[in-house]
């Protein structure tokens, strides 16, 4: 993998006369998780889209080296597609002789052995963001980008799925760009968190986290780190709690 998967420089786009990012600079480190946060419609998925090249910036350069898999909140598993063949849909760049034994691992790794022929309909949400996640992973990709990828779930499912996550990168490295609107969920496992703020939105600040994964909720640099997004978000109640985490301030 490259020493910088991702690198936008002074990317601005607009959606017809409407300034949604304004001149955002950003590389992300090979095997960097970086999670990103804003207030909504501040252009979290625009910025994913740029990524992805599924949208061209109105100014500016993004570059990308590697293969990148997206994953998103509504789950895209084909329903008429058993689990098995939903994950083998991620590995046609895999030759048919290592296919079958690498969706065995993935299946493995994500508990769901099995349920291989089982279809969508057939699973909870949470095994099914399990299965989009083996599906995202499956053929290598260097670069993962989430969008709000546990956002359907329930709290405690959220939480295993946070876990999960964890696990899977650690068999699977990649660099992971994540769009949340759980200031809990970026600072459980994020090294770096970058908030945006109101539209036409900039980089208001970033938050390196230095702690291993995973990561308890009640940690806290975990807290602090939430604290501080609180903060710089406008949500604190109390704006006087002082914060230990490094933070770099754009403005
Ligand atoms: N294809 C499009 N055409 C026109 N406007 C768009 C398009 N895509 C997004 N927008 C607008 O750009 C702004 C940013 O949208 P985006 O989905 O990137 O925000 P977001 O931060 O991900 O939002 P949320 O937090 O609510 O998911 C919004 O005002 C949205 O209406």
């Amino acid at each position: 993998m490259n020493a910088k998967p991702i690198h936008l420089s002074h990317v601005s786009h607009d959606f017809g006369s409407v300034r949604v990012l304004d001149d955002v600079t950003l590389t992300v480190r090979s095997g960097e998780f970086v999670a990103v946060v804003g207030p909504s419609g501040c252009g979290k998925s625009t910025l994913l889209n740029l990524i992805s090249r599924y949208e061209q910036p109105s100014s500016g350069t993004v570059e990308t080296i590697g293969a990148i898999r997206q994953v998103y909140q509504q789950d895209s598993l084909f329903p008429w597609l058993t689990v098995a063949d939903n994950i083998r849909l991620g590995m046609r760049s895999v030759s048919p002789e290592a296919r079958e034994q690498q969706l065995f691992e993935l299946l493995t790794l994500i508990g769901q052995q099995d349920f291989a022929e089982h279809y969508p309909h057939q699973l909870s949400g949470g095994m099914r963001q399990r299965v989009e996640l083996a599906r995202a992973l499956a053929g290598h990709a260097d670069i993962l980008l989430m969008d709000e990828p546990f956002s359907a779930l329930d709290y405690q499912a959220r939480l295993r799925m946070r876990r999960e996550l964890v696990r899977l990168l650690q068999s699977c490295p990649c660099t992971v760009v994540f769009v949340t609107h759980d200031l809990e969920e970026a600072a459980q496992l994020a090294d770096r968190i970058i908030v945006l703020s109101e539209r036409p939105s900039r980089i208001q600040c970033e938050l390196a986290i230095e702690l291993p994964r995973p990561r308890d909720v009640t940690h806290p640099l975990v807290v602090d780190a939430v604290s501080q997004m609180l903060s710089e978000l406008g949500l604190r109640e109390d704006q006087t709690a002082a914060c230990s985490i490094d933070s770099k301030h754009n403005l």
